[in-house]
């Protein structure tokens, strides 16, 4: 393995995969280029020394043929924009002939953006000479693509393979990933404070367990919090329950208790009558949640609570909003949330901000970057903070 910033790219063609698996709308604008942006920098560097970038990626989940909604084609206008001054071309296709001959004739300072590796089915299942014939279009790897690290894919971990140690290696945006997630599970400044929301116990089960092992404090919001007040005999109303998980539940706060670890439910809520904007909505108590009403925010005497452990806190992992913050009527919580790990940043603590939509509310909210760290990782981020090795990680160290 070579270090990316030591490594002088001059008269090479760099292929480099990136996950610019970024939301499109209906008309194909890019409604959130964050994963975009994040790849810039390597782009540049390599660029800067004097070679060329073909650049490779997914988007969404084709079934393993051409789909136009899938095209990465829709990307090359922003691409273009991301990259002023620089010849930005693009192959229709990601091996065969436009591939090959677009990137032999790609010359220095150029950037060669592929057609999506999932329309062939080979991508997926990391066929080994999908991922030669792949390796074949450049003379160094290096792998970007931190959001996709947790797939064994041809493109994230086969293809490492297929290049010496010394020309593969990792970009500037997967370095910055590791490091600020080792910063928090490996060089941890105490206390630390482990934040978990979203809506489903099960999805956030193994990270549960493993951050037990590691966090001073666990704090629980979001629709999750409800399956634990269900399960120490609370009566929950209509709120998100995970019936199956109640006994589960109790498991992770008996460890909890058992490890000396802290961990806060929400003492109260914001509850409506109905899953709506326009729901009407009362303030309740979480030891009694009245028939009928289900809880879709944390409330002033929850926000109060965790706000007092998050600002004592050195190190802040967020993963999954405290509450139904798409609407306005229930985004209280974690705005505050928000502003409280904005608040402890500032004071010195390290923060990261992890999953889809934890990090848009931290754009909504203007907080981005009032925090340390904000991961373009979805699933990788969480298989990592899971204690997994990750696939796109192990080749190339390997
Ligand atoms: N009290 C609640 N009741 C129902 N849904 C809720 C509640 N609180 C939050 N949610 C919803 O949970 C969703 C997020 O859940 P999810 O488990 O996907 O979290 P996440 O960690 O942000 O996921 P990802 O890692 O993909 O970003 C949001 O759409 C939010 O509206
Ligand atoms: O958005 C993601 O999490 C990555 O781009 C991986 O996409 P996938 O879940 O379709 O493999």
């Amino acid at each position: 393995m070579s270090t990316f910033a030591q490594h002088n790219f001059k008269g090479e063609r760099a292929l480099v995969r990136v996950d610019f698996n970024v939301p499109l709308d209906d008309a194909f604008h890019i409604t959130d280029d964050t994963r975009m942006r994040a790849a810039v920098p390597t782009i540049k560097k390599i660029l800067g020394d004097g070679g060329s970038v073909i650049l490779m990626s997914h988007l969404g989940r084709p079934k393993g043929g051409p789909e136009d909604k899938f095209s990465l084609k829709h990307l090359l206008p922003h691409l273009k924009e991301l990259l002023p001054g620089t010849d930005v071309q693009f192959a229709d296709d990601c091996i065969g002939a436009s591939a090959v001959n677009a990137a032999a004739a790609l010359k220095p300072g150029s950037v060669l953006l592929l057609e999506n590796l999932r329309f062939y089915k080979e991508e997926e299942k990391g066929d080994k000479a999908f991922a030669e014939k792949l390796s074949k279009l450049g003379d160094v790897y290096v792998n970007d693509a931190f959001g996709t690290a947790h797939r064994a894919h041809a493109s994230t971990a086969v293809i490492a393979q297929f290049f010496p140690k010394d020309k593969r290696m990792f970009g500037l945006l997967m370095e910055a990933e590791v490091s600020s997630a080792n910063k928090v599970m490996n060089d941890t400044q105490r206390p630390f404070t482990a934040i978990l929301g979203g809506a489903k116990v099960s999805d956030k089960i193994l990270i549960i367990e493993n951050l037990l092992e590691k966090a001073n404090n666990i704090i629980i919001g979001g629709g999750m919090a409800y399956t634990f007040l269900k399960a120490q005999g609370k009566s929950i109303g209509k709120s998100l329950c995970e019936e199956d998980k109640l006994d589960l539940a109790n498991e992770i706060l008996a460890k909890a208790k058992a490890k000396g670890v802290q961990f806060l439910i929400p003492v109260d809520s914001i509850a409506a009558d109905k899953f709506a904007p326009d729901a009407a909505t009362q303030k309740v108590s979480n030891d009694h949640i009245p028939d009928g009403w289900m809880g879709l925010d944390i409330s002033d005497e929850s926000i109060a609570l965790f706000g007092k452990v998050i600002l004592a806190s050195k190190t802040i992992l967020w993963n999954g909003p405290m509450g139904v913050f798409e609407m306005e009527k229930f985004q209280h919580g974690t705005k505050a949330i928000a502003e409280f790990v904005a608040q402890a940043t500032a004071q010195g603590a390290f923060s990261l901000v992890g999953g889809g939509d934890s990090v848009a509310a931290v754009n909504q909210f203007g907080l981005a970057d009032k925090v340390s760290y904000v991961s373009t990782g979805g699933g990788a981020l969480l298989e990592l903070f899971e204690g997994k090795v990750l696939p796109g990680i192990a080749a190339i160290n390997e």
